[in-house]
């Protein structure tokens, strides 16, 4: 039976969320912050600038009203982006009833804190029950109905379930998974390297380059995931290796795309006005590298990153740094 759902974030991913669920049967009441977003939605039935060609059914409506979203919600959908995940929550937790399934499908890290987006969710709003919902997905392709695989998270196995049912599609399939930090991580992390990736490309390097980043980079995450309790497995599945896959290799990445302009020389700040999306890898890089410092855990690429978008250092000083690297054993 169909849901009235409740979508935070009328961006892309919000916007392609939309219209999986109404095309699944579900009324859904999507809240934008910016009210003329939600005016462009309510209108063209199209998110004009962040998706532009996929069509919104009438099923969804937009608001910039806050309790107008939340009215009569079975479920909250969390799709704003990260660095705006705790102000949101901090405006809509007096209106959320205990027990209320909150999704997070926002991937990134709290600056300062490194907690996760359910982590933020749960923080805010003890009460509520709490599932991640994270894997390659690009809302251009989901908007197309384009066939998707998906892990939906929690510690509380009957709410992972519950998403699962609202979610799954013959477009659409949805695994459950009760290691949501692991999934967690591995959507975070994944942008940092993806944002690695498209620097790489953008100055010219090949694939085998991109290869060793991808690569390399899920020993990265499956590092600071073990120190956090993640299980080494989560990172060979759809939320970690499969989501680096698609962010490196595909010209839909907004962190892959940021990172080929930088490569090919624009500033960080040119290369996110031009992607004009949020662009996750480069807050969580911030994020990264000072939690993999706090908690010495290796992460090479990430420092190399941090220092190409936050320093200055030069992008392809940067890779010789990662390449002469001391000699090591592979596995270790
Ligand atoms: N775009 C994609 O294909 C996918 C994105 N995601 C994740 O979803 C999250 C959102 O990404 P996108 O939809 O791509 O971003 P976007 O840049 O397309 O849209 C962001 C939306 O967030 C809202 N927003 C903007 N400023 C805000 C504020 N100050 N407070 C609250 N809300 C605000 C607005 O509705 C805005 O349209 C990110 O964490 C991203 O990593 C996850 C999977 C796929
Ligand atoms: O997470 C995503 C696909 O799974 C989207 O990645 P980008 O934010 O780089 O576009």
């Amino acid at each position: 039976m169909g849901k009235n759902i409740c979508i935070m974030g009328a961006g892309s991913w919000g916007t392609a969320l939309s219209v999986l669920l109404a095309t699944n049967g579900h009324k859904v009441r999507m809240w934008s912050f910016f009210k003329e977003e939600a005016e462009g939605i309510n209108t063209h039935r199209e998110n004009i600038a962040k998706l532009p060609g996929v069509w919104v059914p009438d099923t969804v409506t937009c608001t910039n009203d806050v309790n107008e979203a939340l009215q009569d919600a079975e479920a909250v959908i969390m799709v704003v982006p990260s660095e705006f995940m705790r102000s949101t929550m901090k405006t809509i937790k007096g209106a959320l009833k205990d027990n209320t399934i909150v999704v997070s499908c926002s991937k990134g890290l709290e600056d300062e804190t490194f907690l996760t987006m359910s982590q933020i969710i749960k923080e805010e709003a003890p009460n509520v029950r709490v599932v991640a919902l994270s894997g390659p997905s690009h809302a251009e392709e989901v908007g197309r109905s384009i066939p998707t695989a998906i892990v939906a998270a929690s510690v509380d196995n009957e709410a992972a379930l519950f998403v699962q049912d609202i979610f799954m599609s013959p477009m659409f399939r949805v695994y459950t998974n009760s290691d949501i930090i692991g999934v967690e991580l591995g959507g975070a992390i994944k942008n940092v390297i993806a944002l690695c990736a498209g620097i790489s490309d953008g100055l010219g390097f090949g694939d085998n380059t991109k290869a060793a980043l991808m690569t390399r980079g899920i020993t990265e995450m499956s590092r600071l995931g073990e120190i956090m309790g993640a299980k080494p497995k989560t990172f060979s599945g759809l939320a970690g290796i499969g989501d680096l896959i698609v962010t490196c290799t595909s010209m839909h990445s907004r962190n892959r795309r940021a990172g080929i302009l930088i490569g090919k020389g624009k500033s960080l700040e040119e290369a996110l006005k031009e992607v004009a999306m949020v662009v996750e890898g480069v807050n969580t890089t911030k994020a990264a590298y000072h939690m993999a410092k706090k908690m010495n855990v290796e992460m090479p690429i990430t420092n190399q990153a941090y220092e190409v978008l936050f320093n200055g250092k030069d992008a392809r000083q940067a890779v010789v740094d990662l390449m002469m690297r001391d000699k090591k054993l592979e596995n270790v």
